[in-house]
């Protein structure tokens, strides 16, 4: 499988198709809006006007699309993948979306003959430029077999999860964690200032400890520096906080952490942070009560 369509160049798309490029796949792109196409065109991608154009030429198409509205948009939409996708053809979405979309996708394409499979990632930027990306996928087996040589270029490790819905559920409980333990240490880094201790120390002694972690190590000093140049940007991260939340609401299980993380991403997302990184979040507790 040398021939790939790729729909999505956004931060991660455009990452994962360049890199697709560079280890001499041929990639047909299509992004909403074309000029983020220009860059893939230079480095030798197939510019198409619309995901049936994809997926008409490639034999295997993947989606790498912003949230599950976006999602469903490139299947169902007008010049949507559902227009030609058939017996032969397999759809994978990378994208982080709940079950439910996931599923609602799967059948549409099964319905017409093709296989799919979810595979959405852990990792963000630096891991999509440098293949090293965990993919959680499930559904059609055989798809998986025969995408691993794609999927060895994207990313580090691959999970085989099962059925399609085991991939999103993977990734919105990860992207859980990492979303309550971003506020937990801004949090951390606020009160470290404010009570008169050097943030930049706090991170040197949390990274020789036992919550050392590479989150930690990689943002804490972007963070310090207010520099929030986006990788993961905000309003992601919020959205998969919320998708987790439902996904906890339908398990009954109780995640008051997750739900106040979450209204800390909404509180930023009000005030405009939503395009920076998510560890923009850590203005919102910067902000003290006026004194009276
Ligand atoms: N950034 C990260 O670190 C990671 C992100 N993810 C997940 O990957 C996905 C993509 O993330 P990322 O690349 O950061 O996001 P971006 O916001 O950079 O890109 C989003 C992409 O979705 C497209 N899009 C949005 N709405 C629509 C729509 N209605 N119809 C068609 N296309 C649409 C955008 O097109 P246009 O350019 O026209 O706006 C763009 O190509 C998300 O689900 C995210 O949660 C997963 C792991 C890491
Ligand atoms: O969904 C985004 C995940 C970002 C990361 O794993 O660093």
């Amino acid at each position: 499988m040398q021939e790939v369509g790729f729909l999505g160049m956004g931060i991660m798309g455009k990452a994962m198709a360049m890199n697709l490029l560079r280890h001499g796949f041929k990639v047909h792109v299509w992004n909403r809006t074309l000029s983020k196409c220009i860059e893939l065109k230079e480095h030798g991608a197939f510019v198409e006007e619309t995901p049936a154009a994809v997926i008409k030429k490639c034999k295997v198409t993947i989606g790498m699309l912003s949230d599950p509205a976006a999602a469903l948009s490139v299947v169902f939409d007008k010049g949507g993948i559902l227009e030609e996708v058939c017996h032969g053809k397999g759809y994978i979405d990378m994208s982080t979306v709940d079950a439910e979309t996931s599923i609602k996708i799967g059948e549409a394409v099964n319905d017409k003959g093709g296989v799919f499979l979810e595979a959405p990632v852990s990792g963000s930027k630096k891991p999509a430029e440098d293949g090293q990306l965990i993919i959680l996928a499930a559904g059609e087996k055989a798809l998986y077999d025969g995408v691993l040589p794609a999927f060895d270029v994207l990313g580090k490790k691959s999970f085989y999860l099962g059925e399609v819905g085991n991939g999103a559920k993977m990734k919105l409980v990860v992207n859980m964690i990492m979303g309550s333990m971003m506020n937990a240490f801004s949090e951390g880094l606020v009160l470290a200032d404010k009570s008169g201790l050097s943030p930049t120390t706090l991170l040197e002694v949390l990274d020789l400890g036992a919550i050392a972690n590479p989150m930690f190590r990689m943002k804490g000093p972007s963070m310090v520096s207010s520099d929030f140049n986006p990788a993961f940007p905000l309003k992601h991260q919020q959205k998969d906080m919320r998708l987790a939340l439902a996904l906890g609401d339908e398990n009954a299980v109780s995640m008051p952490v997750a739900a106040a993380a979450n209204e800390s991403f909404k509180k930023a997302r009000s005030i405009g942070l939503g395009d920076l990184d998510f560890s923009a979040v850590y203005e919102i507790f910067k902000v003290t009560e006026p004194s009276p």
